[in-house]
């Protein structure tokens, strides 16, 4: 078992000032969280991050053994941010929050490269997570009345992010994010076995259709390719990797195994269960940056009710990837940095 002090590390209240101040002065100089200088310069900036923190994070890396860490202490500015909005759109840009969302850049210029999808949030690199008015039964970030089920973030895709970053900006009621982690031992070695073949259909989560994005002649391209993906048989393997400590990738509520695999349906069921029975809640509190190895951890959330009165829970959301060469047939330039 991970200690605490393997998943927590904490700045003190004179470098998180510290940290306010540069993340503060970085706003004032660039034009919002998509800035090429400014994402050009992050790995540079986030020199000037405490150490401690920096190597802290290292080690999550580079010992690739827990699913998530968090970084807490961190200043956010209650009436600076101003009230939790009611939606992602149409807000100015940028927004009053941009200071924490280039802290939550910073951070993730230590692990790789942010980036993000043309398919989800109309194309921002920054993503909000608060619950919006009448999406509240959705299986989406922005839901809240139903427990948002445990996935591997963008599972279906081969390029999904290897870490993903939740920024905590506001959490009065203390809505937990649930985190799983997978103890292959505890698993039938014949299901092992079955969750390392190709054998599990997979389909993009709701987050990417067209729907939930503003009608855009842009992308259509990639929207067509998620509808297509929708109906497609992508069939992926759930585990890989290490045989003794596998990578995970699941979504079960976007999961299904081909008619007449029962093999399948069984190791799908054994392995969503035990992440089920071992679901852990983790409350995060304005300031707490949560870092997810997102082939390491399962993560949802769990229900609650929105007030939509400017108060409700707000995260901020960014996507990490290792290597970004992956993807390099569909970013147009190198440094382009939406899929
Ligand atoms: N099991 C699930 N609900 N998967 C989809 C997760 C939500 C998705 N990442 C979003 O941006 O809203
Ligand atoms: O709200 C949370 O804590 C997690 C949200 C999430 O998993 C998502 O937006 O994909
Ligand atoms: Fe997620």
């Amino acid at each position: 078992m991970a200690s605490a002090t393997d998943r927590l590390s904490a700045v003190s209240p004179d470098v998180a000032q510290e940290i306010e101040e540069l993340t503060l002065r970085l706003a004032k100089r660039y034009d919002g969280p998509e800035d090429e200088e400014l994402l050009r310069e992050l790995p540079v900036v986030a020199s000037e991050l405490p150490a401690a923190q920096r190597r802290f994070l290292r080690g999550f890396a580079l010992d690739d053994a827990l699913g998530y860490c968090v970084v807490g202490g961190h200043t956010v500015d209650q009436t600076r941010i101003g009230p939790t909005p009611r939606h992602w759109r149409g807000r100015p840009r940028p927004g009053p929050e941009l200071a924490e969302e280039i802290l939550l850049l910073l951070y993730a210029s230590l692990l790789g490269e942010p980036f993000a999808w043309k398919t989800q949030q109309d194309g921002r690199l920054v993503h909000d997570v608060f619950p919006i008015k009448g999406y509240e039964t959705e299986q989406l970030g922005v839901g809240s009345t139903d427990l948002l089920t445990l996935h591997t973030e963008d599972a279906f895709h081969p390029w999904r992010a290897d870490f993903l970053l939740l920024g905590c900006l506001r959490n009065p009621r203390r809505v937990a994010t649930t985190v799983a982690e997978l103890d292959a031992r505890l698993l039938d070695p014949a299901h092992v076995r079955t969750l390392f073949q190709p054998r599990f259909l997979i389909r993009p989560d709701d987050s990417h259709l067209a729907e939930h994005n503003a009608p855009s002649d842009a992308y259509r391209e990639q929207f067509a390719e998620i509808a297509e993906m929708k109906r497609d048989d992508n069939r992926v393997a759930v585990l890989w990797g290490d045989p003794a400590a596998p990578y995970l990738r699941i979504d079960p509520y976007f999961m299904e195994v081909p008619d007449g695999d029962d093999e399948a349906a069984a190791a799908l069921a054994a392995v969503g269960g035990l992440l089920e029975r071992r679901t852990e809640d983790v409350v995060l509190r304005p300031g707490d940056v949560l870092f997810i190895n997102n082939h390491r951890l399962a993560h949802g959330r769990r229900p609650f009710t929105a007030s939509y009165d400017g108060t409700d829970r707000w995260l901020k959301r960014v996507s990490v990837t290792t290597d970004f060469r992956k993807s390099r047939e569909r970013r147009g330039t190198a440094t382009a940095r939406f899929i």
